[in-house]
């Protein structure tokens, strides 16, 4: 097919074309979730493409942390929890797997807080990857700066490789985690509210890089700021009381969303 400039600057400013083509990363079938007797999350089905950001929306105690862990089964930590249903990233059953560690390297995690160990910057960066046995000097330097780079914060902590991490702003360190978890080489990350505590110039940067990040991984925010969302994702899914009241493109959600529930959580009628 030609296309003049005109209809390709049509074609390529529409997402909801583009997305189409996506390749779904990870397949939600029929989930449910009980914490002992109490049950969190009821009939989830979602198709998170790959290189996308999915923002997963709602009040709070809807079930979205609870879903977001389910990815890397992060709950699996939590006692009493019963899982009922599939996830398939990439065709593989998650729940089916016995090697959790594989999981959770291709599935990585950033969450609410930062969480960076009383240690250098350099050596938070190359946890991971020392854990996995890579012990030579230069290919964990190389890993480092790779990973601050894909972080966009290389720049900011070059020259300080060696101070402690705790000692930088709470925007850097949330970028020194998402470092980290880039420093795994996922596939996926997680992220839990990365920006809550935060100030605007800060998320802002984490927004940005963001943005940038889904050239390489497929990304799955849970957000609470509804402005968050339809800045920087693609699809988006408003939970309600444990279930998926609906999941479209963050442009249909957010302007012209089927669902009353919806459109009133999204206007600021209620949450
Ligand atoms: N470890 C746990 N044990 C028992 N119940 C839990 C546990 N964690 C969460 N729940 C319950 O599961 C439901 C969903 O909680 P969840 O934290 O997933 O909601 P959320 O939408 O992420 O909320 P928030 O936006 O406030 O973080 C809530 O009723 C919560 O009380």
């Amino acid at each position: 097919m030609t296309m003049t400039v005109s209809e390709a600057a049509i074609f390529n400013s529409s997402p909801a074309i583009l997305t189409d083509v996506q390749e779904t990363k990870i397949q939600v079938n029929d989930l449910n979730l009980f914490y002992c007797e109490k049950q969190a999350l009821f009939n989830v089905n979602l198709d998170i493409k790959e290189k996308e950001v999915t923002a997963l929306i709602g009040p709070s105690g809807c079930g979205k942390s609870t879903f977001l862990r389910t990815l890397n089964r992060m709950n699996d930590l939590i006692d009493g929890v019963r899982v009922i249903g599939n996830i398939h990233i990439d065709g593989e059953n998650v729940y089916e797997s016995n090697d959790v560690i594989k999981l959770r390297t291709k599935v990585g995690m950033v969450f609410q807080k930062s969480n960076l160990f009383p240690m250098s910057i350099y050596d938070n960066v190359a946890y991971g990857p020392r854990m996995q046995g890579i012990k030579n000097k230069k290919t964990l330097d190389g890993i480092v700066e790779e990973s601050l780079r894909g972080a966009a914060i290389w720049d900011e902590v070059k020259d300080r490789l060696k101070s402690s991490a705790l000692g930088l702003s709470g925007g850097q360190q949330q970028r020194i985690c998402i470092a980290r978890a880039i420093a795994m080489k996922p596939d996926v990350i997680l992220m839990d509210e990365p920006t809550s505590a935060l100030d605007p110039i800060s998320t802002l940067k984490v927004e940005e890089l963001i943005t940038q990040m889904k050239k390489d991984y497929t990304i799955v925010i849970v957000t609470h700021n509804m402005q968050q969302a339809a800045r920087i994702s693609d699809k988006t899914a408003f939970f309600l009381n444990g279930e998926v009241v609906e999941f479209d493109d963050t442009n249909i959600i957010f302007s012209t969303p089927k669902d009353q529930r919806t459109e009133d959580y999204v206007t600021g009628r209620f949450g």
